[in-house]
């Protein structure tokens, strides 16, 4: 069986510019972590049911992988979809932290997505996929287009290919399990502050190699802060000339 890769991924930059609803917009620099990856294919089944074979903290109905398969369920209605679901499970050699900061479950959706598209000829382009990705979490169509490195806006929905060579990184998730809505949450209350058109303009048009070499950790994450608050043990994971990725609690700085 086919083994298909699912990437983590860093977030270079993440810059909070407006509320919606209860999310919040950002601008943020994905880059993929070519050196951290989970793994899945189809394998034979081993009980009755939508079957996820893996180490996983969580219950099937809660896994990204099945929130992935109910909404193309609900967006393409094909009997083919749920024939191929009766004869296989899918089957994830998990690599990449939960509660990372890292898009590890968003990652394996995409993919998961991907794969059905794929096996199944659906013919659904990346747009079509991406939407229906979002429906599973605001990370997934970083995932689904399959960009080195991109500008992500909107919640996550908007993702535009930003040409750079990919950067080698390190990466150290410290056990802390954060929640990302907690998170967002202590932003909104206590450090809420978007930053305007022209710096947002300013920062797409950075590499991330710049990025990296003009901001601290907590210039280039707006969501530091507020995880520091939130989660103060975090503090003495902390190791100067390192960034925080998303909500945490992965921090990442350049192989050398
Ligand atoms: C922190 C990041 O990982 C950075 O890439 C993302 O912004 C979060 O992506 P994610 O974990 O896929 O997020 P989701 O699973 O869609 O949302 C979880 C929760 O995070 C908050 N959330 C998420 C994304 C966003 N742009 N604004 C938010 O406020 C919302 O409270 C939401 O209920
Ligand atoms: N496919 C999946 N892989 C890992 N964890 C998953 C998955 N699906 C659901 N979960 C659950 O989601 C939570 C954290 O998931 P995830 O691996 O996406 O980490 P994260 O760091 O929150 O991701 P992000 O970078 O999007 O913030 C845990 O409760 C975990 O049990």
């Amino acid at each position: 069986m086919k083994i298909y890769r699912a990437y983590a991924k860093v977030n270079v930059f993440l810059k909070i510019t407006g509320k919606r609803d209860n999310y919040h917009e950002i601008i943020s620099r994905f880059m993929r972590v070519d050196s951290l990856y989970d793994e899945l294919c189809f394998s034979p089944k081993t009980k009755d049911g939508f079957e996820i074979i893996g180490e996983f903290s969580c219950e099937t109905q809660q896994n990204t992988i099945y929130k992935a398969y109910v909404a193309l369920r609900e967006a393409v209605e094909s009997e083919s979809l749920d024939k191929l679901m009766d004869s296989y499970a899918i089957e994830v050699k998990k690599s990449i932290p939960a509660f990372a900061g890292l898009g590890g479950g968003s990652s394996d959706a995409a993919t998961y997505l991907k794969m059905c598209n794929e096996v199944l000829h659906l013919g659904l382009s990346k747009n079509e996929l991406a939407q229906i990705g979002l429906k599973v979490g605001a990370d997934v169509p970083f995932f689904i287009y399959g960009y080195d490195s991109a500008n992500v806006s909107g919640i996550g929905e908007i993702v535009e290919e930003f040409k750079e060579d990919i950067l080698d990184f390190e990466v150290y998730t410290p056990k802390v399990e954060i929640s990302t809505p907690k998170v967002y949450i202590s932003y909104r209350e206590n450090f809420y502050s978007p930053i305007d058109g022209f710096e947002i303009q300013e920062l797409k048009n950075k590499t991330s190699l710049e990025v990296l070499e003009s901001m601290s950790a907590d210039e280039a994450n707006d969501l530091f802060k507020p995880a520091l608050q939130e989660y103060s043990e975090l503090k003495n994971h902390y190791k100067h000339g390192y960034y925080f990725s998303g909500s945490g609690s992965s921090f990442f700085r350049l192989a050398i």
